[in-house]
């Protein structure tokens, strides 16, 4: 997941940079950072079929791969769903994934997204 040199931006990338950047302040901790490996998370990518991250979300979006802000809202809830079924629910991991689920429909919802607006045309 490495980050590309800042190429031209439609409006609708700099929205999603906008709304990641807000979601990626719910992730102090960083554990949705960069891809989950095998290493930390024994048994990972036997269990998750679809992984996701904020890196991998930032490359998309870089890429230019997301059509709208549904495509990158369902990268976002993969990534949360991810941690949600990996982990089991008393963990840290999976109260931080549900918090962040929350967190980030409540940036997206039609009274708060003004910004989504201005920002696209
Ligand atoms: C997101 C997730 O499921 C996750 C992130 C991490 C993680 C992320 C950064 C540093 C350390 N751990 C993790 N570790 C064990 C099991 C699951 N995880």
């Amino acid at each position: 997941c490495v980050l590309r040199q800042r190429q031209e931006r439609t409006p609708l990338q700099r929205a999603l940079e906008h709304l990641l950047k807000k979601l990626e302040m719910r992730d102090p901790q960083q554990f949705f950072a960069w891809p989950v490996t095998d290493n930390i998370a024994p048994g990972y990518s036997a269990i998750i079929t679809h992984p996701m991250d904020f890196c991998t979300m930032r490359q998309k979006v870089d890429d230019n791969q997301y059509k709208d802000l549904q495509d990158f809202m369902s990268d976002f809830k993969l990534m949360c769903t991810n941690a949600m079924q990996y982990n089991q629910s008393d963990t840290i991991y999976y109260k931080a994934s549900k918090k962040l689920l929350h967190a980030g429909m409540k940036l997206v919802q039609p009274d708060k997204i003004g910004w989504l607006i201005t920002l696209t045309p």
